[in-house]
């Protein structure tokens, strides 16, 4: 007789799976989610892959998990991203690996009603019970009791006697069905024909990723709804990513319009039973369209016929801890595996994504034009070298005429800053003490609503000091720079008689508060309001009509390769909420340097001229997407140690011909959360296999010692 061997991956930080014999008798397959022992305990696994042979002192497998199957494409999806990320298998597995908890694992509800027998003794309570019962209405046992002011004993009693019956409840559906026909859009000429080509490329035998190019304001929502409204036809799944699911109250309606039901929504505020059910209805199929944050990604659907990445250029869409994937890139990956379309959707695409439509590996859809025949902002430099602005103010004389022109017809003004808090650094008049984190090499932040000094890189928070911490001085600290705290204060000045708004990730009151005020801007309830990056994506706020950016040039100082890139995206989404209503918009842009290409191709609204000059660019110094890159941070409690190994790293690398490893040079953030940091920079031809090359390196490697950690980011997007 032949036994089995199992071979179980288990999701922990380990990169090969496991093998235990098969009891006779369990019949396994492979995907099957399993309990297993490990060392002195029991953990649960899956299947990786089974084959016979005897396995005689191999540990056995405990049981099976009641638990969906993970499919072998999920599998395949799952080995590939350990593969190119060089995360551990477990690890990849265990973003894959929802697990239904038996010991929160849903309790059947029962309801009971009448049947009709009387009790052969009737008492008072019992009386009551059949009263409260006689409308027929199926009822939790709890609830009965609860409505004829009886203890639940009574209703069990009934229950004994035949008087009442039980039934089973059916559980509420975890997502409604959408309906594909049901509130069907009356789309422009240009986006039904964008939404045909969407459509027709999904019929293909091997559908393709389409880069949906369009500008802010074109409509690319209603456009990828008729593939998603295909994909429901086509009776498959499609799976919607978006960067900011939390706060798409408004996203969320649109799609009830067109599909008459609220999409089934997966991100990490969506807990316990919920998470679990979702998960399963995932896997059954009976969800059919899932929105959800890049987790999303990792549920096991039973037919995935479409991805839609919406704002594909999003950082947000980049994991960098444990394992560092990005999201748009691993949904094309899985869409090749499942045989789904994948339709990348932004107005600001990725240069690597512009890169593949040039390449022919992505077709491209546009929308060149606003829905409604509605006008692009106007877009304005404001040159602060010929701004006249007092000390410890930071907004322009010209942006304050505009802004006052704009409150006056009765419209909206936005002002960006990409900075929370007060002020950017504290220091004492006294003795120039800087105020800086105990963990991080970081300014702590003032964040004076709070009275507080914060660190934005690790969350250490401390009371803003009366005397200085260093000298002692009484009153000396002075906040230098600003966040959007100090500009709301600035607008109060100049404007106190304006409803105005501060929007940033750490308001109080977190995401619920931030939803509720989203939709009051756009209902009109604030004049002017004031906000870092989280206002400038996705959000429609029709009275808007001025846009200001207060500094344009925060991002383009850092020596991140893709700062022009970010700092375009983020000018060019920001001003582009301004006009998408029945009003045409503007935009000033505050800039100390008028003439930098960024700021250039953004005021004369030449786009196509900026990512020609920029792709250009990138290609002459080989960085992605025409070479690759890989970043090694070695961090450890004593810089010694971090150093050490970063160097020990470095004695071993020998780059062959087309690589080059550039390091160990300590990280522009040389200390967080208490760890010091080193880096080394891997930098490939594009045709080098980069993922064999970290390998083989990592193999020659010492070990590392105590605490020191070694994290590998393979297509970095942060360089600190
Ligand atoms: N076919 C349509 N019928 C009615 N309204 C539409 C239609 N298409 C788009 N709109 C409206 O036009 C506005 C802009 O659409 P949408 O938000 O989809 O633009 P977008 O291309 O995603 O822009 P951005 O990239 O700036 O987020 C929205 O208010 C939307 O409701
Ligand atoms: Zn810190």
């Amino acid at each position: 007789m032949t036994s089995h061997i199992a071979d179980v991956l288990i999701p922990l930080a380990l990169d090969t799976a496991y093998s235990y014999a098969v009891p006779d008798g369990l019949d396994l397959k492979e995907g099957d989610v399993v309990q297993v022992p490990l060392a002195s305990r029991e953990v649960v696994g899956v299947v990786w892959g089974l084959r016979s042979g005897q396995g005689g002192n191999l540990k056995k497998v405990t049981g099976v998990v009641d638990a969906p199957n993970l499919s072998a494409k999920m599998r395949k999806f799952l080995d590939w991203i350990a593969w190119y990320t060089l995360a551990p298998k477990g690890s990849a597995l265990a973003m894959g690996l929802k697990l239904v908890d038996a010991e929160r694992a849903e309790v059947v509800r029962v309801g009971v009603r009448l049947a009709g027998q009387l009790p052969k003794r009737m008492t008072p309570a019992r009386q009551k019970v059949i009263e409260a019962a006689q409308d027929g209405v199926v009822r939790l046992k709890s609830e009965l009791a609860h409505a004829a002011g009886v203890s639940a004993g009574v209703v069990d009693g009934l229950i004994d006697e035949g008087t009442l019956e039980t039934v089973t409840l059916l559980q509420e559906p975890v997502a409604e069905a959408p309906n594909p026909d049901s509130g069907s859009a009356a789309l422009s000429d240009g986006q039904q024909a964008a939404a045909l080509e969407l459509i027709a490329s999904m019929a293909e035998e091997h559908p393709p990723v389409t880069l949906l190019e369009g500008v802010t304001g074109s409509g690319k929502t209603e456009v990828y709804f008729e593939a998603v409204a295909q994909a429901v036809r086509d009776g498959r799944q499609a799976l919607i990513l978006m960067p900011e699911i939390a706060l798409t109250t408004q996203f969320l309606d649109r799609f009830a319009a067109r599909f008459g039901v609220k999409p089934a929504t997966w991100h990490s505020g969506v807990t316990g039973r919920k998470r679990e059910r979702l998960y399963a209805a995932i896997a059954s199929g009976e969800v059919r369209v899932v929105a959800g944050a890049r987790s999303a990604l990792f549920l096991p659907y039973a037919d995935l016929g479409l991805i839609v990445v919406d704002e594909e250029h999003e950082t947000a869409y980049k994991q960098d801890d444990g394992v560092h994937y990005h999201a748009r890139d691993m949904a094309v990956v899985r869409g090749r595996i499942e045989n789904a379309s994948v339709v990348l959707a932004s107005a600001t695409p990725s240069i690597e994504s512009r890169v593949n439509v040039q390449r022919g590996r992505y077709r491209h859809v546009q929308l060149p034009e606003r829905f409604g025949g509605r006008q692009m902002p106007q877009i304005r430099a404001v040159d602060l070298r010929r701004e006249t602005i007092p000390k410890g103010r930071w907004l322009s004389p010209t942006l304050n005429l505009s802004i006052e022109d704009t409150l006056g017809r009765g419209e909206q003004v936005l002002l960006f800053l990409n900075r929370r808090g007060y002020a950017p650094l504290t220091l004492c008049r006294a003795c120039a003490h800087r105020y800086e984190c105990p963990n991080c090499s970081a300014w702590l932040v003032e964040h004076r609503f709070r009275r507080s000094l914060v660190c934005h890189h690790c969350g250490h928070v401390e009371r803003t000091p009366q005397a200085c911490i260093s000298c002692g001085s009484i009153d000396s600290l002075v906040p230098c720079g600003p966040g959007v705290e100090r500009i709301a204060e600035e607008v109060a000045e100049i404007f106190p008689d304006k409803r105005c708004v501060v929007l940033s990730s750490d308001m109080l009151g977190g995401t619920e508060r931030l939803r509720t005020e989203l939709a009051a801007i756009a209902d009109g309830a604030f004049d002017i309001v004031i906000g870092t990056q989280l206002v400038a994506k996705g959000h429609n706020f029709p009275l808007m009509t001025l846009v200001g950016v207060l500094d344009a040039d925060i991002g383009l100082t850092s020596g991140d390769p893709r700062a022009a890139e970010r700092t375009f995206q983020m000018l060019q989404q920001v001003t582009g909420r301004a006009g998408r209503g029945e009003k045409p918009g503007r935009a000033l842009v505050q800039t100390w340097q008028p003439d930098h290409p960024v700021i250039a191709a953004l005021v004369s609204g030449d786009a196509e001229r900026f990512y020609e000059e920029e792709t250009r660019v990138r290609e002459i110094a080989g960085l992605p997407p025409f070479g690759r890159l890989a970043s090694l941070i070695v961090s450890a409690a004593e810089r010694e140690a971090a150093e050490a190994h970063a160097r020990a790293m470095a004695l071993v690398a020998q780059p062959p011909a087309g690589v080059t490893v550039l390091g160990p040079a300590e990280a522009p953030l040389a200390l967080i959360r208490g760890r010091y940091r080193f880096r080394l920079l891997v930098k490939t031809e594009r045709e080098v296999d980069l993922q064999a090359y970290l390998r083989d390196w990592l193999g020659r490697c010492p070990k590392v010692r105590g605490n020191a950690r070694v994290a590998i980011d393979v297509d970095p997007q942060s360089f600190l």
